[in-house]
């Protein structure tokens, strides 16, 4: 049975020995150099070496990954393009065998792979294995619900005979998958799975805190019997991104990471017609109702707002709670929030690791001087921690503030360990204040009224909701379980990531019509 995100609060005592040995042979791995790689061309020449260093510790080299140069990112797409006809053609049955093969070595390979997720995104092992555990889940569920629907091939009324309408889906082409720093694997894994079954060649674009986790996952594909052009890893920065999704051969993207990059990379492709299916951020409320069972809103609320420091799409950032037991929720939150182990994820039982850079930690420091600033106060947290061994990483302290209405705290993605919680008089002011968001990702609610629960889940702008959640109010959507879409600004298509609506997107459709001979 696969670690979720919401299983993982049971604790992974039981893999405590293998998580170990997976993190001392991903540690033994680190450091090597990536060249850029086009199929089975290793390309010898590299303009650009980048060091990507463990948040946990900055004298930790997780690789030195070579960035692809414009010619080289230009030579990828015309390999993918070439792959496609050939890749498109592959009987679907043996693309299945392969993506369900690559599965089965990820899913052998997991306490290794979590091991190199705790390196290099700082998580603790325990959201680790989730995540190592989340990909082969991503492979399966996708050839499932692509056989399970036989490719979405339609047979369709004819007007005589001898005429045969088909309504059949088939792929674009080259695909860019973009992922985000926050899960490294999972999400470079999910989006190629959909292009690849679906019979799209990928080009993968990795978060420059994220690219050993793709390289293992391009390294299990072709080990599995993937063509090599079928999907290339092309490591670089926002600039190769860039080139990639503005280039002509590209047939669409899956962008997962900030409205801000997804917004604009949408704009762009708009009058291309090309599809876009862009993931963003999220402004995640919790609302704790007079009925609420406190305890439970608390540890739902510090799992949520804590988890990975506060560093998922889902993460809980605004919580609004009923004035009768605002009072008692709060003291629970603040002593929850500080009996928080802060420290190295991979040599401590930590609660949670560090945040993923220096310029995380700036933001935090910015985000608590301007709360501190308007007037608001820190309840918990607040603070950087710069003892050895500590000043190798950037750690901080998960925060919970009052902060006065006009504060960022309120409004902005700080994607940071900062919760901001409010009293209200109403579940019906609860709600407005949750939906007075740009964003609509997630979100929860403590109530044991049952009007409370029909009105949250009919007036919430959010795509995934959670009722009563302990094991995170907002967090721990599960592929096949919570399909995330991302209403308003946390995404652009309505149909969320490993749904029943999903794998379509990769596909366009034809409509055949075919006369026989009399
Ligand atoms: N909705 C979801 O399912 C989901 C899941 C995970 C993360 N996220 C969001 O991701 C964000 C955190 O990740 P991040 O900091 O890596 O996001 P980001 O937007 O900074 O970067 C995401 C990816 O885009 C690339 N990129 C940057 N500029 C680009 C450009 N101009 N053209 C093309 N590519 C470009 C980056 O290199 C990276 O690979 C948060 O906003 C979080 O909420 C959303
Ligand atoms: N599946 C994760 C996604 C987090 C995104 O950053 C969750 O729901 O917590």
């Amino acid at each position: 049975m696969p670690v979720t995100y919401a299983s993982l609060v049971n604790g992974t005592a039981t893999y405590a020995a293998e998580l170990e040995q997976g993190i001392a042979a991903a540690r033994a791995g680190l450091g090597k150099d990536h060249p850029v790689r086009i199929g089975t061309e290793v390309c010898a020449e590299v303009e650009q070496w980048h060091e990507e260093w463990s948040p946990i510790d900055n004298t930790l080299l997780i690789g030195r990954f070579g960035w692809a140069t414009a010619e080289q990112t230009q030579r990828a797409l015309t390999a993918a393009a070439g792959a496609f006809p050939l890749w498109s053609k592959v009987d679907v049955a043996e693309r299945i065998d392969i993506l369900r093969r690559t599965a089965d070595r990820l899913e052998r390979d997991r306490f290794v792979l979590a091991g190199q997720i705790v390196l290099e995104a700082g998580k603790t092992p325990a959201e680790a294995l989730a995540e190592a555990d989340e990909a082969p889940v991503f492979l399966r569920l996708y050839c499932d619900e692509f056989e399970r629907t036989k490719g979405y091939r339609t047979e369709m009324p004819a007007d005589a005979d001898n005429e045969s309408n088909v309504s059949v889906m088939r792929p674009y082409g080259v695909w860019a998958v973009i992922s985000p720093l926050n899960f490294p694997l999972a999400l470079a894994t999910g989006p190629s799975a959909a292009a690849l079954v679906t019979g799209n060649t990928v080009i993968v674009k990795p978060s420059p805190a994220g690219q050993l986790a793709a390289t293992m996952l391009r390294d299990a594909l072709i080990a599995e019997g993937l063509p090599p052009n079928a999907l290339t890893v092309l490591t670089g920065g926002a600039e190769v991104g860039a080139a990639i999704t503005s280039s002509p051969l590209l047939g669409g993207v899956t962008f997962t990471g900030s409205y801000a990059v997804g917004s604009a990379i949408a704009t762009s492709l708009a009058p291309h017609s090309k599809p876009v299916i862009a993931e963003m951020g999220g402004k995640n409320p919790t609302i704790v109702g007079a009925s609420a069972d406190l305890d439970a809103a608390a540890e739902g609320i510090v799992r949520s707002a804590f988890g990975y420091s506060g560093q998922k799409c889902s993460a809980c950032s605004r919580v609004f709670v009923h004035e009768s037991v605002y009072a008692a929720l709060k003291a629970k939150l603040v002593e929850r929030t500080e009996a928080l182990t802060v420290g190295d994820p991979s040599t401590e039982a930590v609660s949670t690791g560090p945040v993923i850079n220096a310029a995380a930690g700036k933001r935090f420091t910015a985000a608590i001087d301007e709360i501190v600033g308007a007037g608001g106060v820190v309840l918990a947290g607040g603070t950087v921690i710069t003892d050895a061994p500590y000043n190798r990483g950037t750690y901080v302290r998960p925060t919970v503030v009052e902060a006065p209405s006009h504060a960022r705290a309120w409004r902005d993605e700080l994607f940071l360990p900062i919760v901001a919680i409010k009293s209200v008089s109403t579940l019906e002011e609860a709600i407005a204040e949750a939906n007075d968001s740009d964003y609509g990702l997630t979100a929860g609610v403590f109530t044991t009224d049952e009007a409370e629960i029909a009105e949250f889940l009919s007036t919430i702008e959010s795509s995934v909701v959670y009722v009563n959640r302990r094991a995170g109010s907002t967090t721990g959507a599960w592929p096949g379980r919570q399909p995330i879409s991302g209403w308003k600004h946390s995404g652009n298509t309505g149909r969320g990531t490993a749904g029943p609506h999903y794998l379509q997107q990769y596909l366009r459709e034809q409509s055949r019509t075919v006369i026989s001979a009399d």
